[in-house]
């Protein structure tokens, strides 16, 4: 596998923004061969996610810092942790996510004041930080956040479910949020991703209405070909 320097919060600064970037949920993996497929997949990754979950903002319990320490000794690419978590903890794990090797943090929109703590704290600890929007949050929520983040990450289908189909409401999103970073002087700063129902047919009305990065989950680990899949998907174009 590489190793440096494609780790790292300067590597989340250096994300090409002229193709398609790759994040990698790590959810989607073989979990009880998660070295395996680490190994598997560490070439054509541009950025792993990491879905973590407090099941109670959330259906279900998902990843926690030890699995994510000992996932960033096995890889050299960087690591997006998304945290699915109520306000009340989101500082403290924003905080053992960071010491634990991501490198950057989104946090929910939803938090509100907390969620805007958490993002300058992953900004003072040296990680870089996001925002995410539940399906059914106004896009506009993320208006607080622009001015601090260098991700927004939209979810098309409803939280902490794996295996939906992508919501009619994720297009027109996308292009509503990439209006409010124009908006707010920020679209060259800030990479807007898509994540959830990302399929082979949805990746390209995604790109076509703005995403910049998808959160790949089967479609990358149920691939036999992932150099095929990744050179599909680096070659798509904004404008379909
Ligand atoms: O967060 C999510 C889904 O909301 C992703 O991170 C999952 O990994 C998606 O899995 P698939 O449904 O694409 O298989």
């Amino acid at each position: 596998m590489t190793t440096k320097p494609l780790s790292g919060p300067s590597a989340i600064a250096a994300l090409p923004r002229n193709r398609l970037i790759g994040e990698f949920s790590l959810w989607s993996a073989d979990l009880a061969n998660m070295e395996r497929d680490l190994k598997r997949i560490d070439p054509y990754v541009d950025l792993h996610h990491i879905d973590v979950a407090d099941a109670r903002f959330t259906p279900g319990f998902l990843f926690f810092p030890d699995l994510v320490a000992r996932i960033a000794k096995l890889t050299a690419r960087p690591i997006h942790v998304h945290l699915m978590v109520e306000a009340e903890i989101v500082e403290e794990q924003t905080r053992q996510f960071i010491e634990a090797g991501a490198d950057l943090i989104s946090v929910h929109a939803e938090n509100g004041e907390a969620g805007l703590r958490a993002v300058r704290l992953a900004r003072e600890l040296g990680a870089e930080a996001g925002v995410v929007l539940r399906l059914e949050t106004p896009v506009a929520a993320v208006t607080p956040f622009l001015p601090e983040v260098t991700f927004v990450t939209l979810l098309g289908t409803s939280i902490g479910v794996k295996g939906q189909s992508l919501s009619d409401k994720a297009c027109p999103r996308l292009i509503e949020a990439r209006a409010l970073m124009r908006k707010a002087g920020r679209e060259a700063d800030i990479v807007l991703a898509a994540d959830g129902g990302i399929r082979h047919e949805t990746v390209p009305l995604l790109r076509a209405a703005g995403a910049e990065t998808v959160v790949l989950g089967s479609l990358a680990f149920g691939d036999p070909d992932l150099a095929q899949r990744m050179a599909w998907l680096h070659g798509l174009k904004v404008a379909a």
